[in-house]
């Protein structure tokens, strides 16, 4: 085959334009992010013509502004410079009209309007400015624009066409991508929409936590709170149950009826009968008084039996008939008592335990095991931390009136590394003390509990005495300062208010590693 051959040499004009168009192409297939990878196809027509620069104009069909999307010798506030609307300069009536334009000196014309500030001529020597349209399906999306080094013994017909082929290479890849990212963008979109719906659908008013554990607990929630049957939450002190145990009765049917709460360590076995079923008048010494007991008075609701595993043998098969045949007789009486209540139990003990030691009746555990829902302990889902943080200085600030506005990130460290025994109530208790203790608006780490305060957490041997806390202080006090000014001790000096040299003897001392709280790039 015959290539059309203008030009002489080593390698005739024909095979390098082949050469070429096969490489862009050649990356135009392979492209996965067309702005990313236009640079260096540009860059490849640049050198290919012997031009200046060159540039992709892309029309954003809502706005109708055409804008720079990628350059090969423009710097980027050049780049940021070029935009255009339609009929506008060389490139806006390109764009408009559909048809290549060519300006063969740009200091002399009026048409071309310099958005990007650029130089007009090079060295002396003017330039030509070529520029075609990127046609897709007869439609118009960019243009495509060279500048190079006038040369009047130069026919641009020739560059006209080897760029319009590159343009619509560009062209096809750009709208095919284009559709491609607009297809998942929708698709992301809907994703995070359904997500969001089912994350509000499923998060229980008053519960913070977006752990997957958590939502897997919002899950079961959503699904066992519309029925009726005995749920089991099980968990360690402080994780939660409670708080469960509140949104399954307030997203149930029974809303509308009473939630009836009893801790069953919280009673003395002698009293917890009565409390439960009540008493007649007369029942035993000092029941002066008929009692209605809670579950009476859970009648239509929910009963919230806490610490279950804690139950006296005889009361445990008491609950049994409840469970069975949802009826009892009030301590002392012969009437019997019909309830229509469900029984939601909790437990922080290992009730197989207590059964295999006795404890606890095994036929009782089986009917109250239905569904059980496992709390994870805090430590096991340290991401939820942050949020809880969050939620408890925005409580606390609206209880005593305080503006309590961020805590620091060594403090939150601390609390990100601490194990938690008391799980979700021992970090309420502990952002309460740190929000009452604060002075300036912000949480420090010294104001987190002793417990916390752990070689661990705080990189310090733990020491008893009074210069051991304030040593332990002051190097947390650095450490913040450090922190927030990107380890520049100068700042870090103004902020603790001493001198650098101090400053500089107590960082020795701590031998604390200025470099790790340098930022990076
Ligand atoms: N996910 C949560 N979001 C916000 N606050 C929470 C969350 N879980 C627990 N809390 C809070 O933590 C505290 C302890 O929770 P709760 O009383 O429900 O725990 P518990 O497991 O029932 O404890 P115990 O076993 O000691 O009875 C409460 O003040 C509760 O409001």
């Amino acid at each position: 085959m015959e290539v059309c051959c203008k030009k002489g040499g080593d390698e005739c004009y024909g095979v390098q334009e082949l050469k070429l168009l096969f490489e862009i192409s050649e990356r135009l297939i392979s492209s996965r992010e067309l702005n990313k990878d236009l640079t260096p196809i540009l860059r490849l027509v640049v050198e290919h013509l012997g031009a200046e620069r060159s540039f992709v104009t892309i029309l954003n069909r809502k706005s109708s502004r055409i804008a720079i999307e990628a350059a090969c010798g423009l710097s980027s506030s050049q780049q940021a410079r070029g935009s255009y609307t339609l009929g506008e300069g060389v490139i806006g009536r390109v764009i408009e009209l559909g048809q290549p334009v060519v300006i063969s000196e740009i200091s002399k014309s009026k048409l071309f309007v310099n958005k990007t500030k650029s130089e007009l001529t090079r060295d002396g020597q003017e330039l030509s400015f070529i520029c075609v349209p990127l046609m897709e399906d007869n439609q118009v999306n960019g243009a495509l624009s060279v500048i190079r080094i006038y040369n009047p013994n130069i026919s641009y017909e020739e560059d006209v066409r080897l760029m319009s082929v590159v343009g619509s290479l560009i062209a096809s890849v750009a709208h095919y991508q284009q559709e491609k990212l607009e297809e998942l963008e929708l698709l992301r979109q809907r994703n995070r929409d359904l997500k969001t719906q089912l994350d509000s659908d499923l998060q229980p008013k008053g519960m913070v936590g977006s752990s997957g554990k958590m939502r897997d607990v919002y899950g079961l929630i959503s699904m066992v709170a519309p029925t009726a049957s005995t749920v089991l939450i099980r968990g360690e002190s402080g994780s939660g149950k409670e708080l469960i145990a509140e949104s399954i009765h307030s997203n149930s049917q029974r809303d509308k009826g009473p939630m009836i709460k009893v801790n069953c360590s919280a009673l003395p076995d002698s009293l917890i009968e009565s409390e439960l079923f009540g008493h007649e008048k007369g029942a035993f010494t000092g029941a002066d008084q008929k009692r209605t007991g809670r579950f009476e008075l859970a009648h239509n609701g929910t009963i919230f039996l806490d610490e279950i595993g804690d139950l006296p043998q005889a009361t445990q098969v008491k609950i049994l008939r409840i469970l069975q045949e949802r009826e009892f007789e009030r301590l002392g009486g012969t009437e019997t008592i019909h309830v229509d209540v469900r029984i939601i139990a909790a437990t922080n003990r290992n009730l197989e335990e207590l059964i295999e030691s006795g404890e606890f009746r095994e036929d009782l555990f089986y009917r109250i095991n239905v569904f059980p829902v496992y709390l994870p302990p805090l430590r096991d889902r340290r991401e939820d931390i942050p949020l809880l943080v969050d939620h408890f200085i925005e409580k606390f600030n609206k209880r005593n009136d305080a503006n309590i506005k961020r805590i620091t990130t060594t403090a939150l460290n601390m609390l990100m590394v601490y194990s938690w025994p008391g799980n979700i109530r021992e970090l309420e208790n502990c952002i309460e003390r740190a929000c009452i203790l604060s002075r300036d608006g912000v949480i420090h780490s010294y104001q987190l509990p002793p417990t916390l305060q752990t070689a661990d957490s705080t990189n310090t041997k733990s020491g008893g005495g009074l210069m051991d806390s304030v040593e332990r202080i002051e190097k947390q006090l650095i450490i913040e300062a450090l922190t927030s000014t990107g380890g520049n001790i100068t700042r870090a000096a103004i902020q603790l208010k001493v001198t650098e040299r101090m400053l500089g003897t107590r960082i020795k001392k701590y031998g604390i590693d200025v470099w790790r709280f340098k930022q990076v790039g």
